[in-house]
This record gives C-alpha cells, sequence and structure tokens, in this order.
C-alpha cells in the first residue's frame, strides 16, 4: 500500500486525502524500483502541497503490463459496449457527485478558479463520459457486398489495444476526460500520464474507476517526468498508441519514438498561435468580449488562445479602447475567491516564460495598453497583458507564450486579414467576427486552422471535433472522430462459394 497525503482546503477546516502512490491494476502501489518523488506546488501560494511517487521506466513496464493482461481477459473484445457504457456513465455520475472536491483539488494543483473547474471544466468533462458511453454499443463496421454470388466482406472496428495517454498541466481534468472516455468506449486501455506539474486529480480520478467498478488494469495513472514516463510510454514496445496534448516540441520527440520503436499510432494535440479577426461590420462590444475571453480565459493557458487580434483599420481606434476595458474588467486571483475569473499562471518555469515574453514585447517596440506590470505578492499572478501596433516579426507575435498576453494589429482588406492571419507555422483555431454573411463564409474557407469560431470563441462541444492543422497536430479529440483515434480496421473478406482455378 502506498501512502496518503493530506491536503489543507483553505477558507475550510477540511481536509482532501491524496494517495500519493502509482495507480496500477486497480492499486495505489509504491514503485518498484525508485525513490523519486514529484513536489506539488500550489501556484497560488507558490508552498508544496505534497511529494507523489514518480513512476520510473519500470514502473510504466508494470503499468503497461496491467493494462495488457486487462485488455486481453476483461476488457477489449470481451467486453460489450453496452458494458462499457454502463461503467462510463457511472464514472460520470461519481465525477459529477465528487465535483466541488475535484475542482478545490484542481484549483489547489494548477491555480485556475475552483469555480471554473467546477462549472466548467468538470461540467464538460462530465458531458464528454457520457457523450462517449453513447457511442460505445454504436461502435460498427461495413457489410461490403463485392460480387452478390460467392464473396462479401465486412469490416470490424477493433479497439486499437493499450494506449498510453500523455496529458498537460493546463486543463488537467478536462484533457483526462478527453483521452480516457473515447478510448474506453473503443474498448482499449490506459496507462496515463498526468503532467509532472498537476498530477494529483488524476490520482484521485482514479479512486473514483475503482468505485465504479472498471476491472483492474483499464486505467493505470503513472505521474512521471516527462523525459522518464513520456518517453518510455511513446518508445514502448507494448504500448500500440500514443495520445497526447502538450507542446510541439514534445510531440516531435513522441512521433520520432513511436517511428523508432514500433511504429504505434500517434495523436497530437499540440501548441498554437490562433489569430482573431475583427471586421468593420462586427457588433464591436460582443467582439471585445469574445476577443478578451479568447486570450484571457484559463489565464491564456490555452491551445486554442487567440492569442493574436487583428482589426480593420476604419474601426482600430474605436475597437482597442473596449478591448483594453473588457480585459481590465476580469478580476485575477486567488483560485478560492468565487470573485476570480483568472488565477496565477501554474508555475514558476511558466511564469517566467510569460514574463520574458513581456519583456520581449517591450524591447521589440510593441506599445503596452494593458498590464506588463509585475505584483510583488506571493503567487504566480500575470495580469492581462495588451501590447498594440505590433508588427509580424515580432517574438509576441510569432511564439506561443500560454499567458494573458494578446497581441493586436492593424489590417486594411479581407485578403491581407486572411494573410496575416495564416502567417504562422500553427494552425489549431481561429475566429472572425463580422455580420456580412457572405465574408463569413470566405474567410472561414480561407483560413488554416483545425476549428474556426464565427462571431464566437474558445466554445467547444463534446460532439464536435477538435484538433489542429500544419504544426499545431495531427487527429482529432471529440465528436465521433475521436473514435478513429481508438480503432484499428480489420476487413474481413468471407468466400461461400468460388473455387480457386490452381495451377494460376
Ligand atoms: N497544447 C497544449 O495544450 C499545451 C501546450 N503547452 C506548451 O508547451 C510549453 C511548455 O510546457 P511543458 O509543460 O514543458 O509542455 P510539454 O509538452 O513538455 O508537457 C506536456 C506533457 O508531455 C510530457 N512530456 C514532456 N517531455 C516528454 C517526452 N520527452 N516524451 C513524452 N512526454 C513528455 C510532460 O510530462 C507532460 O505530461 C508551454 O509553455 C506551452 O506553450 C503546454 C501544455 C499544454
Ligand atoms: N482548449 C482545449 C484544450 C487545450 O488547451 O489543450
Amino acid at each position: 500500500m502506498a501512502a496518503t497525503a493530506q491536503i489543507s482546503v483553505p477558507g475550510t477546516d477540511r481536509k482532501i486525502t491524496v494517495s500519493t502512490g502509482l495507480f496500477i491494476d486497480n492499486q495505489f502501489v509504491p514503485s518498484v524500483d525508485s525513490k523519486e518523488t514529484i513536489e506539488c506546488i500550489n501556484p497560488a501560494t507558490e508552498e508544496v502541497l505534497c511529494s507523489i511517487t514518480a513512476a520510473s521506466v519500470k514502473d510504466i513496464d508494470v503499468a503497461v503490463a496491467s493494462a495488457r493482461a486487462a485488455f486481453n481477459t476483461t476488457w477489449g473484445k470481451n467486453v460489450t459496449g453496452f458494458e462499457r457504457s454502463r461503467l462510463l456513465n457511472k464514472l460520470a455520475d461519481l465525477i459529477e457527485r465528487n465535483a466541488q472536491e475535484l475542482a478545490e483539488l484542481e484549483s489547489l494543483n494548477n491555480g485556475k478558479p475552483v469555480r471554473l473547474a467546477r462549472d466548467a471544466d468538470i461540467v464538460d468533462s462530465v458531458g464528454c463520459l457520457r457523450y462517449y458511453a453513447g457511442w460505445a454499443d454504436k461502435i460498427t463496421g461495413q457489410t461490403i457486398e463485392v460480387d452478390n454470388k460467392t464473396k462479401m466482406a465486412f469490416t470490424k472496428h477493433d479497439p486499437i489495444g493499450v494506449c498510453g495517454q500523455i496529458i498537460p498541466w493546463n486543463y488537467p481534468i478536462s484533457m483526462w476526460a478527453w483521452k480516457v472516455a473515447p478510448a474506453l468506449a473503443c474498448g482499449c486501455t490506459i496507462v496515463m500520464k498526468p503532467s509532472e506539474f498537476t498530477p494529483l486529480t488524476a490520482l484521485k480520478l482514479s479512486e473514483l474507476v475503482v468505485e465504479a467498478g472498471f476491472p483492474p488494469g483499464v486505467i493505470n495513472t503513472v505521474p512521471s517526468l516527462g523525459s522518464v514516463g513520456g518517453a518510455a510510454m511513446s518508445s514502448h514496445l507494448d504500448i500500440d498508441k500514443v495520445a497526447f496534448t502538450g507542446s510541439t516540441v514534445t510531440g516531435r520527440k513522441i512521433m520520432a519514438a513511436a517511428a523508432m520503436s514500433n511504429l504505434k499510432k500517434v495523436s497530437l494535440e499540440l501548441g498554437g498561435k490562433s489569430p482573431q479577426l475583427i471586421f468593420e461590420s462586427a457588433n464591436l462590444d460582443e467582439a471585445a468580449t469574445w476577443a478578451a475571453m479568447g486570450v484571457l480565459f484559463n489565464t491564456g493557458q490555452d491551445c486554442c488562445a487567440g492569442s493574436r487580434v487583428y482589426v480593420q483599420d476604419k474601426i482600430y481606434d474605436k475597437f482597442l479602447p473596449i478591448l483594453v476595458e473588457k480585459a481590465s474588467q476580469l478580476f485575477v486571483g486567488h483560485g478560492f475567491d468565487e470573485k476570480s475569473g483568472c488565477g496565477p499562471v501554474v508555475s514558476k518555469v511558466q511564469y517566467d516564460k510569460v514574463w520574458s515574453y513581456i519583456e520581449a514585447g517591450k524591447q521589440q517596440g510593441a506599445r503596452l495598453v494593458l498590464g506588463g506590470e509585475k505584483r510583488t505578492e506571493k503567487g504566480y499572478y500575470v495580469d492581462p497583458t495588451i501590447f498594440a501596433d505590433v508588427t509580424p516579426d515580432m517574438k509576441i507575435v510569432k511564439d506561443e507564450i500560454f499567458g494573458p498576453v494578446l497581441s493586436v494589429g492593424k489590417f486594411s482588406t479581407e485578403e491581407e486579414a486572411v494573410k496575416l492571419a495564416n502567417d504562422t507555422t500553427y494552425g489549431l483555431a481561429a475566429g472572425l467576427h463580422s455580420n456580412d454573411a457572405g465574408q463569413c463564409m470566405r474567410v472561414s474557407s480561407a483560413l488554416e486552422a483545425g476549428t474556426v469560431w464565427i462571431n464566437q470563441y474558445n466554445l467547444l462541444n463534446n460532439n464536435v471535433p477538435f484538433g489542429g492543422k500544419k504544426q499545431s497536430g495531427i487527429g482529432r479529440e471529440l465528436g465521433s472522430y475521436a473514435l478513429e483515434e481508438y480503432t484499428s480496421i480489420k476487413a474481413v473478406h468471407w468466400n461461400y462459394g468460388e473455387k480457386l482455378d490452381w495451377p494460376l
């Protein structure tokens, strides 16, 4: 039995108990060979919450063996879709029951407001599990007529097997749900590696996996450093698929490791530098609200953050103050303050990265119109920061910052707007605000992005696919499209009459 930690809930006399071991075969266990630990930090206070076991390469082997055994016996093709659906729905119910505690733990480890973790991240995650519970008994192949006389063929959509799932720290519960729900619906088993920055809710969710009644080995949770556990999973010979969300740099490493090991299937949901275009016909107040939310939600730590806003020249001077006003209305504060709409960034590393970009923006001559001043209090807080009059060569315009930092530039024609928007190696998302229907159709078609929002931003739905073009990724999550990531298609040719003339 591995140990537990008690984490105090601010403003209450309650404590949350977290198992600090690895979750393998439905049990919390110590590492088989290592004493390495991961310190979990509260980004709002910079205090250590607890230390947990860091999985070694050997622990990954043990978790994979557990997932393989489950795949071959109690899960995989040995369980009906109806049963997978029932268990997914049960898990969704348990997460809903525990929403407040999970949201508190998410806030303590990640910094995001409890209110948003509970009412957005967890509500959407429960919805995701229920959405894929609906699919579990509807995953079917095709019957294919071949010659109508002696042969038919059919396809089976088999579960792909053991899935390594490597998730980031920006939406720990949501990314867990996006990975777990379609994999289980298809009959796959899982080795889940949460980010070393935010492993606590994945450990807590593992307790609910047992309570829901999943057989041992179906979901294993192995917190580990990316360079240890993540790398071992990517090159593992008995993992059939890796699903990853995180940086483009790490995505490349995972793909290379997959190629050099067993050519496992890989899906990558990577970075972005998404544009939002504001055309002169737009409702400026509404467009400013979406634009502010588009970059500031989750403190800008969002793969699809709309971190470049381009405004048509005729409305630029009118739009900019409205945008600045909207952004300054956001209350940035401790995640346990119900008023807080934005917490600190997740870690000291991320804090330093965001500030290095703010300094670069200043040095390269962008006009600072909001924020850009450090706070003196403890915690990794960064206030909403807006730079105006940016040019395409600036670092703040080119690179993914992953913080509450917005670059605002100007365009005159629709053609120029599209050119600026597409001037990036990324292609995750884009937004356009216009009341000209023809323009909405033309521009949404021309934007090189996996998701385009028209007169909205950042709102996703569990039944709509999400993923990137260009260097923002490969494959799709959510919607029916995600099922393709977790299935392997088998074609069965059935001869019921043809005799072969032999020798040929
Ligand atoms: N697309 C997205 O949603 C995310 C993008 N990012 C971007 O990445 C930047 C750096 O953040 P990081 O936490 O360093 O991102 P990262 O991409 O390195 O981390 C994401 C996950 O990958 C794992 N990982 C790290 N190295 C690995 C390796 N060699 N093999 C397999 N797995 C590995 C980590 O342990 C974590 O679970 C951020 O500033 C942001 O720009 C970060 C998190 C999420
Ligand atoms: N915004 C969707 C998920 C992500 O940021 O990784």
